[in-house]
């Protein structure tokens, strides 16, 4: 389980964080959504001890990211998948990762499985379209068979091949009883993958609650999406933001 609770984060001028707390339940998939600079990025920085909150914890299993021994046993991530070495191989990228955390060749060719990167495994990522490399991404998170999971926008770039595929995944991710966040800027994604959604806006929570929940309880209910609902949570940010660009990214 990942726990976040009262996360702070101030970049100059701007509050990223501001209060956000929620948490991520194992055997589920959490969707995590919110306007374009709501904090997601951040958030997922901070759990992962890349960016330091000024106030709060973010815990993963209990645990500060920075206290984890061979943190890839413990999460996985998937921040940017642009962030490669581009005249590495697939293969040689992942043994590099793998060699560091102490775990075997034998596991890498596993999640090269995995990902549907096995024929691509010997061709340098520097070549690879985003889709491949949201795979390859995807097989490094896997890397260390974690109980939890990062996501950042991991259906960028998939075509929808990839798409299917990538929903199945974290299906299957959260029915092996892992606590899987994504985040994403795509409803109808998150409507068929999602269990949960925490929604977000200028740094903290708007909504906190179960996809079926969330849908029995919008106007319209009958017919209404998480598209419909997320439209209806964020509006006043979106207004916001729209008479007041300063504050916008
Ligand atoms: N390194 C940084 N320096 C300055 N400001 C930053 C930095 N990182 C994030 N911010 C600001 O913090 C706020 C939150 O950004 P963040 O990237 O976390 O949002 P997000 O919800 O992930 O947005 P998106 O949907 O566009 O990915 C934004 O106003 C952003 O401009």
């Amino acid at each position: 389980m990942i726990t976040v609770h009262g996360l702070r984060k101030r970049f100059r001028g701007t509050v990223a964080l501001d209060g956000m707390t929620f948490a991520v339940r194992p055997g589920q998939v959490t969707g995590f959504v919110g306007p374009n600079g709501a904090g997601k990025s951040t958030t997922m920085r901070v759990i992962l001890g890349l960016d330091r909150a000024d106030a709060g914890d973010a815990l993963i299993d209990g645990h500060p990211y920075r206290g984890l021994r061979d943190p890839l046993r413990h999460v996985g991530s998937l921040l940017d998948a642009a962030a490669l070495q581009p005249g590495r191989t697939a293969r040689n990228h992942l043994l590099w990762l793998a060699h560091s955390q102490g775990l075997t060749a034998r596991r890498v060719d596993e999640v090269l499985d995995q990902a549907g990167l096995r024929a691509v495994a010997r061709r340098r990522a520097g070549g690879f379209s985003l889709g491949m490399r949201q795979r390859l991404g995807i097989a490094a998170a896997l890397l260390g068979d974690p109980p939890a999971l990062l996501l950042d926008e991991p259906f960028n770039g998939m075509d929808p091949e990839g798409i299917v595929w990538m929903r199945r995944l974290l299906r299957a991710l959260a029915a092996e009883g892992r606590a899987v966040l994504v985040s994403s800027h795509l409803m109808s994604e998150l409507q068929e993958t999602a269990d949960h959604v925490v929604v977000v806006g200028r740094g903290k929570v708007i909504a906190d609650a179960p996809v079926a929940h969330l849908l029995a309880t919008a106007p319209g209910a009958r017919r209404a999406t998480l598209e419909d609902v997320y439209l209806a949570l964020t509006r006043d940010e979106v207004e916001f933001r729209a008479v007041d660009p300063a504050r916008a990214r």
